[in-house]
């Protein structure tokens, strides 16, 4: 269940009067989602998503709620936070900061064809593009930086297996990082967490993306490895499939062409992928925050995908 925070019919009402989108005709809380609060709200004016934000915060919210909608702006189908007279699209519900966004049509494609592949790929290549003249700035909280300090914290609940790969991997990646072809990549606003759960599909349509609030600035290869990671492999074995994952690059790359550095850094960043979900996982696993309202996902997932990257494999593009 996902209603952490009860919101009345009167609270609704009055932040639909706020946002001048008539009556409230309908709310209803959401289960799936486990970070924080959301409810169907169907007004006159349309269906909308309101949702209670449990963990970030008032200052850290205006990147990705106007990041969200730049982009719906864009005409690339993600939630279009909804604006008061004044302009503002962070508003207060039950105490809580909170957005109200446009409902996408559909739902999760969670067993993706390589038709479904192909238009992950080309609307991300759509998103990479809309966000170039996006004017805020936020880093990838969860990048490089936040690896190098969260790993030492997660070493001590590993075997020395485990220890000894996560530990080469961030070596490898600091390596990367530090790279000509890596300051080659091209850079912009990136969603950082596509995974199958976070795309609507209705049939064979993409219908929208959503849950931004992983985003930041970040290379563009990096969005696109998070998602070949999750749509184009095996998710009990975490082994590559070739069909998905040539659908999806092809796709992307008929919107945008990757650059050289890029191909050359796609197997670095696939691997950069996997290590930036396994050491989430484990700090979520093994220190779970206090009164976290997380549930979880397992840690081992994402060490087994590591394990298939690191290996070499013939070249994706
Ligand atoms: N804009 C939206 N349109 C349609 N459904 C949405 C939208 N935002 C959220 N949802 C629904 O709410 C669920 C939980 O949202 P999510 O952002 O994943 O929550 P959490 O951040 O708590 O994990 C999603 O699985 C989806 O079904
Ligand atoms: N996709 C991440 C977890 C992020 O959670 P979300 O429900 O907010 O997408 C993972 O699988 O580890």
């Amino acid at each position: 269940m996902a209603v952490y925070t009860e919101v009345s019919s009167k609270e609704a009402r009055e932040l639909l009067r706020r946002l001048q989108l008539g009556k409230l005709l309908a709310l209803q809380g959401i289960e799936g989602g486990i970070e924080n609060t959301n409810y169907f709200v169907t007004a006159e004016a349309g269906e909308y998503v309101l949702t209670l934000f449990e963990r970030l915060t008032f200052e850290q919210l205006p990147f990705y709620l106007h990041l969200m909608h730049h982009l719906a702006h864009a005409g690339i189908p993600v939630p279009d936070p909804q604006a008061d007279r004044r302009g503002a699209i962070l508003h207060t519900v039950a105490g809580k900061p909170a957005a109200l966004a446009t409902r996408l049509r559909g739902k999760s494609q969670l067993a993706p064809q390589a038709s479904h592949c192909a238009a992950v790929g080309a609307m991300l290549a759509r998103m990479h593009l809309a966000g170039r003249d996006y004017e805020r700035s936020q880093p990838n909280l969860r990048g490089l930086p936040w690896w190098n300090e969260t790993v030492p914290v997660v070493l001590p609940h590993l075997t020395p297996e485990q220890a000894a790969l996560l530990q080469s991997e961030l070596a490898y990646q600091n390596h990367i990082a530090a790279s000509s072809a890596y300051a080659a990549l091209p850079r912009g606003p990136i969603h950082a967490d596509l995974f199958r759960d976070n795309v609507m599909f209705e049939g064979e349509e993409l219908t929208g993306f959503f849950d931004f609030y992983f985003a930041g600035v970040d290379t563009w290869l990096f969005d696109l490895a998070v998602c070949l990671n999750d749509w184009a492999i095996d998710l009990p074995t975490g082994a590559h499939d070739a069909e998905r994952a040539a659908a999806l690059l092809a796709a992307y790359q008929d919107v945008r062409a990757l650059t050289a550095a890029e191909r050359e850094l796609l197997p670095a960043m696939l691997r950069a992928g996997a290590l930036r979900f396994w050491i989430s996982r484990l700090w979520d696993f093994h220190l779970p925050r206090e009164a976290s309202l997380l549930k979880p996902h397992d840690p081992t997932h994402f060490e087994r995908v590591l394990r298939q990257r690191v290996r070499p494999a013939p070249a994706l593009v």
